[in-house]
Protein backbone atom coordinates (compact mmCIF):
# COMPACT_ATOMS: atom_id res chain seq x y z
CA UNK A 1 0.00 0.00 0.00
CA UNK A 2 1.70 3.16 -1.12
CA UNK A 3 1.16 5.89 1.03
CA UNK A 4 -0.95 7.83 -0.99
CA UNK A 5 -3.72 5.05 -0.65
CA UNK A 6 -2.97 4.61 3.21
CA UNK A 7 -4.12 8.78 3.22
CA UNK A 8 -6.89 7.56 1.11
CA UNK A 9 -7.92 4.83 3.37
CA UNK A 10 -7.95 6.97 6.64
CA UNK A 11 -9.87 9.38 4.91
CA UNK A 12 -12.46 7.41 3.81
CA UNK A 13 -12.49 5.26 7.49
CA UNK A 14 -12.62 9.17 8.83
CA UNK A 15 -15.94 10.17 6.59
CA UNK A 16 -17.51 6.52 7.50
CA UNK A 17 -17.45 7.17 11.45
CA UNK A 18 -18.38 11.47 11.63
CA UNK A 19 -21.49 9.88 9.38
CA UNK A 20 -22.68 7.77 12.43
CA UNK A 21 -25.96 9.44 13.31
CA UNK A 22 -26.12 10.68 17.23
CA UNK A 23 -28.28 7.64 18.35
CA UNK A 24 -25.90 5.31 16.88
CA UNK A 25 -22.75 7.08 18.61
CA UNK A 26 -24.64 6.80 22.07
CA UNK A 27 -25.44 3.06 21.43
CA UNK A 28 -21.75 2.58 20.50
CA UNK A 29 -20.78 4.12 23.56
CA UNK A 30 -23.56 2.11 25.26
CA UNK A 31 -21.99 -1.10 24.03
CA UNK A 32 -18.42 -0.38 24.98
CA UNK A 33 -19.45 -0.31 28.43
CA UNK A 34 -21.19 -2.99 28.54
CA UNK A 35 -18.19 -4.66 27.16
CA UNK A 36 -15.29 -3.45 29.10
CA UNK A 37 -16.81 -2.60 32.37
CA UNK A 38 -16.90 -6.21 34.07
CA UNK A 39 -14.33 -7.41 31.99
CA UNK A 40 -11.34 -8.34 34.41
CA UNK A 41 -8.99 -6.41 32.24
CA UNK A 42 -11.00 -3.41 33.51
CA UNK A 43 -11.14 -4.53 36.83
CA UNK A 44 -7.79 -5.62 37.61
CA UNK A 45 -6.42 -2.27 35.84
CA UNK A 46 -6.21 1.01 38.09
CA UNK A 47 -4.02 3.01 35.86
CA UNK A 48 -6.02 3.56 33.03
CA UNK A 49 -5.24 5.49 30.03
CA UNK A 50 -8.30 7.22 27.88
CA UNK A 51 -8.78 9.84 24.93
CA UNK A 52 -11.65 12.48 24.41
CA UNK A 53 -13.81 11.54 21.51
CA UNK A 54 -13.03 14.04 18.70
CA UNK A 55 -14.07 13.53 15.06
CA UNK A 56 -16.78 10.92 15.28
CA UNK A 57 -14.38 8.11 17.31
CA UNK A 58 -16.34 5.80 19.68
CA UNK A 59 -16.72 7.49 22.75
CA UNK A 60 -15.15 6.05 25.97
CA UNK A 61 -16.61 9.13 27.84
CA UNK A 62 -19.23 6.58 29.90
CA UNK A 63 -16.56 4.11 30.52
CA UNK A 64 -14.30 7.10 32.06
CA UNK A 65 -16.95 8.23 34.03
CA UNK A 66 -17.08 4.42 35.37
CA UNK A 67 -13.89 4.32 36.48
CA UNK A 68 -13.64 7.27 38.01
CA UNK A 69 -16.42 6.19 40.36
CA UNK A 70 -14.38 3.41 40.83
CA UNK A 71 -11.85 5.33 41.77
CA UNK A 72 -9.43 4.50 39.08
CA UNK A 73 -6.74 6.71 38.29
CA UNK A 74 -7.49 7.81 34.79
CA UNK A 75 -5.08 9.65 32.38
CA UNK A 76 -5.66 11.15 28.76
CA UNK A 77 -3.02 11.70 26.29
CA UNK A 78 -1.33 15.33 26.27
CA UNK A 79 0.89 16.56 23.35
CA UNK A 80 4.62 17.76 24.07
CA UNK A 81 4.29 21.65 22.08
CA UNK A 82 4.84 22.09 19.06
CA UNK A 83 7.57 21.21 17.32
CA UNK A 84 8.07 18.21 19.74
CA UNK A 85 6.81 15.24 18.55
CA UNK A 86 6.03 13.57 21.94
CA UNK A 87 2.95 12.65 24.10
CA UNK A 88 2.16 12.14 27.49
CA UNK A 89 -0.20 11.13 29.31
CA UNK A 90 -1.20 12.92 32.36
CA UNK A 91 -3.38 11.95 35.37
CA UNK A 92 -7.12 13.60 35.28
CA UNK A 93 -7.41 15.92 37.93
CA UNK A 94 -11.07 16.74 40.05
CA UNK A 95 -11.15 20.04 38.99
CA UNK A 96 -8.98 19.70 35.61
CA UNK A 97 -8.26 23.15 33.48
CA UNK A 98 -8.04 22.56 29.92
CA UNK A 99 -6.76 23.75 27.05
CA UNK A 100 -6.57 22.60 23.29
CA UNK A 101 -3.84 20.68 21.38
CA UNK A 102 -2.56 21.56 17.83
CA UNK A 103 -5.52 19.51 16.49
CA UNK A 104 -8.40 21.42 18.21
CA UNK A 105 -8.83 18.31 20.60
CA UNK A 106 -9.35 19.59 24.07
CA UNK A 107 -6.84 17.60 26.67
CA UNK A 108 -5.62 18.64 30.02
CA UNK A 109 -3.50 21.84 30.65
CA UNK A 110 0.05 20.00 30.66
CA UNK A 111 1.79 19.53 33.74
CA UNK A 112 4.49 17.28 33.54
CA UNK A 113 4.50 16.13 37.07
CA UNK A 114 1.28 14.78 36.94
CA UNK A 115 2.43 12.64 33.71
CA UNK A 116 3.57 9.21 33.51
CA UNK A 117 5.75 7.04 31.90
CA UNK A 118 3.76 4.99 29.86
CA UNK A 119 5.12 1.48 30.98
CA UNK A 120 3.44 2.76 34.25
CA UNK A 121 -0.33 2.21 32.99
CA UNK A 122 -2.29 -0.73 33.13
CA UNK A 123 -4.90 -0.25 31.02
CA UNK A 124 -4.69 2.56 26.88
CA UNK A 125 -7.25 2.80 25.00
CA UNK A 126 -6.89 3.84 21.86
CA UNK A 127 -8.69 5.76 19.36
CA UNK A 128 -8.12 3.32 15.57
CA UNK A 129 -9.75 4.86 12.46
CA UNK A 130 -9.22 1.45 11.01
CA UNK A 131 -8.59 -2.27 11.76
CA UNK A 132 -8.04 -5.58 10.59
CA UNK A 133 -8.31 -9.18 12.07
CA UNK A 134 -4.58 -9.56 12.42
CA UNK A 135 -4.86 -6.41 15.00
CA UNK A 136 -3.31 -4.40 12.47
CA UNK A 137 -4.53 -0.84 12.99
CA UNK A 138 -4.65 2.62 10.94
CA UNK A 139 -4.36 6.01 13.79
CA UNK A 140 -4.54 9.69 12.70
CA UNK A 141 -1.46 9.70 10.88
CA UNK A 142 0.69 11.54 13.33
CA UNK A 143 2.54 8.34 14.41
CA UNK A 144 1.71 9.93 18.62
CA UNK A 145 0.91 6.71 19.97
CA UNK A 146 3.75 4.45 17.68
CA UNK A 147 6.42 6.88 18.94
CA UNK A 148 5.20 6.55 22.63
CA UNK A 149 5.62 2.68 22.68
CA UNK A 150 8.20 2.57 20.23
CA UNK A 151 10.16 0.77 23.56
CA UNK A 152 7.80 -2.53 23.04
CA UNK A 153 9.68 -3.02 19.98
CA UNK A 154 13.05 -3.61 21.84
CA UNK A 155 11.67 -6.17 23.96
CA UNK A 156 8.52 -8.52 23.44
CA UNK A 157 5.85 -9.47 25.89
CA UNK A 158 5.90 -6.18 27.49
CA UNK A 159 3.26 -7.11 30.48
CA UNK A 160 2.28 -3.43 30.69
CA UNK A 161 0.33 -1.64 29.63
CA UNK A 162 -2.12 -3.62 27.52
CA UNK A 163 -3.06 -1.73 24.37
CA UNK A 164 -6.30 -1.79 23.73
CA UNK A 165 -7.69 -0.53 20.35
CA UNK A 166 -11.38 1.07 20.17
CA UNK A 167 -13.02 1.87 16.88
CA UNK A 168 -16.93 1.26 15.63
CA UNK A 169 -17.56 -1.80 13.53
CA UNK A 170 -17.83 0.20 10.55
CA UNK A 171 -13.75 1.02 10.81
CA UNK A 172 -13.25 -2.32 9.67
CA UNK A 173 -11.29 -3.08 6.53
CA UNK A 174 -9.82 -6.46 4.92
CA UNK A 175 -6.23 -6.07 5.87
CA UNK A 176 -3.78 -3.37 6.87
CA UNK A 177 -0.37 -3.40 5.61
CA UNK A 178 1.93 -3.37 8.78
CA UNK A 179 4.54 -0.61 8.76
CA UNK A 180 7.94 -1.23 10.46
CA UNK A 181 7.18 1.29 12.84
CA UNK A 182 3.61 0.06 13.79
CA UNK A 183 3.18 -0.64 17.03
CA UNK A 184 0.40 -3.57 17.39
CA UNK A 185 -2.19 -3.81 19.81
CA UNK A 186 -2.83 -6.49 22.10
CA UNK A 187 -7.08 -6.38 21.70
CA UNK A 188 -9.59 -4.65 20.03
CA UNK A 189 -13.50 -3.56 21.12
CA UNK A 190 -15.71 -2.24 18.98
CA UNK A 191 -19.24 -2.35 19.85
CA UNK A 192 -20.07 -5.18 17.73
CA UNK A 193 -16.75 -7.37 18.84
CA UNK A 194 -14.09 -7.51 20.61
CA UNK A 195 -10.53 -9.29 19.36
CA UNK A 196 -8.38 -10.27 21.91
CA UNK A 197 -4.73 -11.29 20.33
CA UNK A 198 -2.62 -11.12 23.22
CA UNK A 199 -2.31 -14.91 24.68
CA UNK A 200 -3.00 -14.87 28.01
CA UNK A 201 -5.58 -12.02 27.65
CA UNK A 202 -8.68 -13.23 29.30
CA UNK A 203 -12.20 -12.95 28.00
CA UNK A 204 -14.91 -12.08 30.10
N1 LIG B 1 -9.46 11.81 20.55
C1 LIG B 1 -8.19 11.69 20.20
N2 LIG B 1 -7.24 12.29 20.89
C2 LIG B 1 -5.95 12.16 20.50
C3 LIG B 1 -5.59 11.39 19.38
C4 LIG B 1 -6.62 10.77 18.64
O1 LIG B 1 -6.41 10.09 17.63
N3 LIG B 1 -7.90 10.94 19.09
N4 LIG B 1 -4.27 11.29 19.02
C5 LIG B 1 -3.73 10.25 18.28
O2 LIG B 1 -2.70 10.35 17.70
C6 LIG B 1 -3.38 12.35 19.41
C7 LIG B 1 -3.63 13.51 18.45
N5 LIG B 1 -3.29 13.10 17.13
C8 LIG B 1 -3.83 13.61 15.99
C9 LIG B 1 -3.14 13.47 14.82
C10 LIG B 1 -3.63 14.03 13.65
C11 LIG B 1 -4.82 14.72 13.65
C12 LIG B 1 -5.34 15.38 12.43
O3 LIG B 1 -6.47 15.83 12.39
N6 LIG B 1 -4.54 15.54 11.40
C13 LIG B 1 -4.93 16.29 10.24
C14 LIG B 1 -3.72 16.73 9.48
C15 LIG B 1 -3.19 17.97 10.11
C16 LIG B 1 -1.81 18.33 9.64
O4 LIG B 1 -1.31 17.72 8.72
O5 LIG B 1 -1.25 19.23 10.26
C17 LIG B 1 -5.85 15.55 9.33
O6 LIG B 1 -5.73 14.32 9.29
O7 LIG B 1 -6.68 16.18 8.72
C18 LIG B 1 -5.54 14.82 14.82
C19 LIG B 1 -5.05 14.26 15.98
C20 LIG B 1 -3.64 12.70 20.85
N7 LIG B 1 -5.01 12.85 21.16
N1 LIG C 1 9.03 5.02 16.50
C1 LIG C 1 8.98 6.04 15.64
N2 LIG C 1 10.00 6.91 15.53
C2 LIG C 1 9.96 7.92 14.68
N3 LIG C 1 8.91 8.18 13.85
C3 LIG C 1 7.86 7.36 13.91
C4 LIG C 1 7.82 6.24 14.81
N4 LIG C 1 6.64 5.63 14.66
C5 LIG C 1 5.96 6.31 13.72
N5 LIG C 1 6.68 7.34 13.25
C6 LIG C 1 6.29 8.29 12.21
O1 LIG C 1 4.95 8.68 12.38
C7 LIG C 1 4.32 8.86 11.11
C8 LIG C 1 2.89 8.40 11.14
O2 LIG C 1 2.81 7.00 11.22
P1 LIG C 1 1.47 6.21 10.87
O3 LIG C 1 0.95 6.65 9.55
O4 LIG C 1 1.70 4.77 11.11
O5 LIG C 1 0.51 6.85 11.98
P2 LIG C 1 -0.63 6.21 12.81
O6 LIG C 1 -0.24 4.85 13.32
O7 LIG C 1 -1.85 6.29 12.00
O8 LIG C 1 -0.71 7.23 14.03
P3 LIG C 1 -0.80 6.97 15.60
O9 LIG C 1 0.35 6.10 16.03
O10 LIG C 1 -0.72 8.33 16.22
O11 LIG C 1 -2.11 6.34 15.85
C9 LIG C 1 5.15 8.10 10.12
O12 LIG C 1 5.54 9.02 9.12
C10 LIG C 1 6.34 7.59 10.86
O13 LIG C 1 7.53 7.93 10.21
Amino acid sequence: MTPDSRKQLRKQLRTARRSLSRAAQQRASLQLVRRLSQSRLLLRSQHLAFYLAADGEIDPALLLAHCRRLRKTCYLPVLHRWPATGMGFQRLLPQQRWTRNRYGIREPLANRKLQVKPWRLDLVLMPLVGFDDAGNRLGMGGGFYDRTFAYRHRRQNWQKPVLLGLAHACQKTASLPVASWDVPVDGIVSDREQLLLRPGLQRS
